[in-house]
């Protein structure tokens, strides 16, 4: 392979004495004297590097907030449920129940169904957390949430969800519970978690999406038909709480 010539590099490298490329610093200046330096622009702190170190610090608050919270079941749903949706009360008993059995219930921190479950949670004097995010608008933690996170990335706050939880509830919602939903079977499917019991409650509202991947997906053969056990259907919150506590011990993280 033939030394590189230059005509490829970026223009901020520059060409070494020895022959090599690095990345070019100003005339006279160093790190040292870069960071001590009071005039110096802060529109570095909008670059991908510092945006990695900040990316990092979510990993490092979540997991410093999470890790010893015991054993918690993450809650999903909507973030547009109504108090007077039937929706609502079914978050609130599946807080209230979870929180009776012991575990802590983990949810986005949001409104509707978060709240509900935080709600229901709360009352039942159990750990009831929110994991919130920044969004556009600005929303802030329900007033049910006892312990709260926040985070700026999806994704970060999206592996608080998975790690520090032994099983999903997740009641109808829109684009978002999809989102988390499918994350997590996506991670049972390729064994990354394993044990790991994911229940939907409300079958009106799920059982179309499931014969949807079953009559299309697993037809086409883009899914295994036994990926469909991955999740479990039920109507109640009773049912729900006993399902997803029943498969709540053991092991469920693959090593590696
Ligand atoms: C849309 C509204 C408020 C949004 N506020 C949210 N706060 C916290 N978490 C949220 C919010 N919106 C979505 N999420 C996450 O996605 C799931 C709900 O999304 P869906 O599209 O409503 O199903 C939920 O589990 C959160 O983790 C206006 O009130």
């Amino acid at each position: 392979m033939s030394a590189p010539t230059g005509s490829n590099i970026p223009r901020r490298f520059k060409k070494q004495p020895y022959g090599g490329w690095k990345k070019d610093t100003p005339a006279g200046s160093t790190a040292d004297a870069r960071l001590l330096d009071t005039q110096r622009s802060s529109d570095f702190t909008h670059t991908d590097p510092w945006r990695v170190m900040r990316i990092q610090s979510e990993f490092v608050q979540g997991f410093d907030a999470l890790s010893d919270i015991g054993p918690a079941i993450s809650v999903f749903g909507s973030a547009r449920t109504k108090p007077e949706n039937p929706h609502y009360q079914s978050g609130v008993d599946v807080g209230r129940l979870l929180a009776e059995a012991g575990v802590a219930v983990i949810t986005g921190g949001g409104p509707g169904s978060m709240e509900a479950a935080n709600r229901g949670a709360s009352e039942a004097g159990g750990l009831s957390i929110g994991l919130g995010i920044e969004l556009p608008f600005e929303q802030g933690m329900n007033q049910w949430v006892g312990l709260g996170v926040d985070f700026r990335y999806f994704f970060a706050r999206k592996t608080m969800f998975v790690k520090y939880a032994q099983g999903f509830v997740v009641l109808p919602g829109g684009l978002g519970t999809l989102d988390e939903l499918f994350e997590a079977m996506v991670l049972v499917q390729t064994s990354k978690v394993t044990q790991f019991p994911i229940v939907l409650v409300d079958s009106a509202f799920w059982s179309p999406l499931l014969a949807w991947i079953k009559d299309t997906m697993v037809a086409e053969g883009l899914v295994s038909p036994g990926d469909l056990d991955i999740v479990q259907i039920v109507d109640t919150p009773e049912e729900a709480v006993a399902l997803v506590m029943s498969g709540k011990a053991g092991l469920r993280v693959a090593e590696g």
